[in-house]
Order: C-alpha cells, then sequence, then structure tokens
C-alpha cells in the first residue's frame, strides 16, 4: 500500500464516497453515535481489533454513547494517505453491525 500524501482532491473524491468522514485540521475524522455506553466500547474493541490487523491506527475517543475517530499517516509526515482511508472504508463496513450510526 503506497503511504503517498494525497492531493486535496484526492482526498475531495475519496471523501465523497464516505458520508460522515470530513478532513478535521489535516486528519480523516467521523464520529458515531451509538444505543448505550456498553455498545460504544464494543465498537472500540472491534475498531482496535482491525486497526492491529491493519497496522495502522487512528485516535479513538469513547463517549457516553459515541465513538469518534481521527486518523492521519505518521510515516508520511502526518499527512493522510491511501491507508487512511482503507482504515476509514473498514470502520464504515463494521458500524452497521453496532447500530452505529
Ligand atoms: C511500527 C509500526 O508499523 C508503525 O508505527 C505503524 C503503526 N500504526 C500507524 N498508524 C498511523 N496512523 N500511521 C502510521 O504511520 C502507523 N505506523
Amino acid at each position: 500500500m503506497p503511504v503517498e500524501p494525497l492531493s486535496q482532491k484526492e482526498i475531495e473524491d475519496r471523501l465523497a464516497e464516505l458520508p460522515g468522514w470530513s478532513l478535521d485540521e489535516g486528519r480523516l475524522a467521523r464520529s458515531y453515535r451509538l444505543g448505550s455506553h456498553v455498545a460504544a466500547t464494543a465498537m472500540v474493541v472491534h475498531i482496535a481489533q482491525v486497526q492491529e490487523e491493519l497496522n495502522h491506527h487512528s485516535d479513538l475517543t469513547l463517549g457516553y454513547n459515541t465513538v469518534a475517530l481521527s486518523v492521519h499517516t505518521h510515516s508520511a509526515g502526518g499527512t493522510v494517505t491511501e491507508k487512511d482511508f482503507e482504515l476509514a472504508r473498514r470502520v464504515e463496513d463494521l458500524a452497521p453491525g453496532h447500530g452505529a450510526h
């Protein structure tokens, strides 16, 4: 997987395919709302497993019934790369199973 910084247009084109995700202070960001604190915590554990699989890690924030992610690629100088979008797509795929929206 290339870890070249993506251009602004490449980022915008990819974000158009990821409703709910945005570029926030140079990081891909998304917040999910869930039905309970325990459900939110379970989603955090699931995301952590995916992050370990991808060897790519976001800043994860657990709230009362929310999960927020913020991610960029450290090894690319803190820029947004395809690895960040790969993680975002995997989280989008697992979110419905947790009742997250
Ligand atoms: C040594 C290990 O492979 C690297 O530190 C991985 C771990 N997780 C990572 N996560 C993110 N977001 N960016 C990285 O460059 C990165 N690198």
